[in-house]
């Protein structure tokens, strides 16, 4: 295709211009930051059209997903953004106009969570767009997944199963068309857009035995923790905080409960604290962790245990 940027081209037009100083102006073979006495944390997740999000998504804001998935990761671990690098594989159809619009959001977001673009990669695929982010963090304390003990409360951070709500309201228009306007608004704008919880940096500094971020779904992600920490855990479901849109789409059809408490692609902070321990507003005590090596038990409003088809999300 004629009339687009050379790779040289779309780098120092688009990306340059966002890059931090640790970026030497993307014009060398790698990044160069400074040190600091506070450990540095690293963390990778790419996003792939079809099977993170949609490809004809808002370019603006499938950049942004890109990088608050990364930085969401950094919040749980009680780290906050130093920078970033940005990995790109195009398919055969992008355009500059895309490109611009893709660099836009990015530029958006790096100023908004003071994260700057110090380097990555640019390259064709035959493939669908792929973004890979690798961010970078400094904390002075990390929280583990693998710390949470028996007796520890469980806390979870804003609401549960909204943007998986919003991505069954992408795929089944007749659901679209029984929410109301602001619930179904609500539910897809939670769906392309996380809100990563770096202000829950110090929370997590601070209470944290373990933590951990909800990108799977609730479920099985409590699990993943539970078995770095070697313990299992019982939750109470009524006590998951859902929005007042999840519970609309909800009541309008139940099994959407299971679908929001393992949904995933919450992007909010999952963590075990001393049951004295007071969270801030907004972070709710769900349940405790307890010995052994069971999965962790889930309970309904008259404390059955709930069965689910599937924990979470798996790729494979
Ligand atoms: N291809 C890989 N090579 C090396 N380590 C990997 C690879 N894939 C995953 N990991 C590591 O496995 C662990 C779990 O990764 P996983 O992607 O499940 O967690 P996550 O990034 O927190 O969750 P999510 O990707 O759902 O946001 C992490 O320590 C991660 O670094
Ligand atoms: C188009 C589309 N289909 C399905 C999903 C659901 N989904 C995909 S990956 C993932 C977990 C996080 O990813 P990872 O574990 O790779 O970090 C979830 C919940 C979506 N977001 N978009
Ligand atoms: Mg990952």
């Amino acid at each position: 295709m004629t009339g687009r940027y050379s790779e040289d081209e779309l780098i120092a037009r688009l990306f340059a211009p966002i890059a931090g100083p640790a970026g030497l102006g993307l014009e060398d073979d790698a990044a160069l930051l400074p040190a600091s006495s506070e450990p540095m944390v690293a963390t990778t997740d790419m996003i792939v059209a079809g099977v993170h999000f949609f490809a004809d998504d808002p370019p603006a804001q499938i950049a942004k997903k890109a990088l608050r998935v990364n930085l969401s990761d950094l919040a749980a671990k009680g780290a906050a953004p130093v920078g970033f690098l940005l990995s790109l594989a195009l398919p055969p159809d992008w355009t500059n106009d895309w490109l611009a619009a893709f660099a836009t959001g990015l530029a958006e977001d790096a100023a908004l969570y003071g994260a700057p673009l110090i380097g990555g990669d640019t390259a064709s695929t035959p493939g669908p767009l792929t973004i890979s982010v690798t961010a970078l963090g400094r904390t002075s304390r990390f929280a583990p997944r693998a710390g949470a003990r028996p007796g520890d409360a469980i806390f979870v951070s804003g609401t549960i199963g909204d943007a998986a709500l919003g991505l069954a309201v992408r795929r089944d228009p007749a659901l679209a068309a029984r929410l109301s306007p602001a619930a179904r608004d609500w539910l897809l704008d939670r769906y392309l857009l996380p809100r990563p919880r770096l202000d829950l940096i110090e929370t997590v500094r601070g209470g944290a035995s373990a933590a951990m971020d909800v990108s799977d779904g609730l479920v099985g992600d409590l699990a993943k923790l539970c078995r770095a920490s070697r313990v299992s855990a019982l939750v109470e479901a009524p006590l998951v905080p859902l929005s007042t849109a999840a519970q609309e789409a909800i009541g309008l059809s139940p099994s959407l409960f299971e679908t929001a408490l393992t949904g995933g692609d919450d992007y909010e902070i999952l963590f075990a604290a001393d049951p004295a321990y007071r969270p801030p507003q907004g972070v709710v005590r769900i349940g405790a962790i307890v010995p052994g090596a069971a999965a962790p038990a889930i309970l309904d409003a008259s404390k059955t245990q709930m069965i689910f088809g599937k924990t979470s999300f798996s790729h494979f």
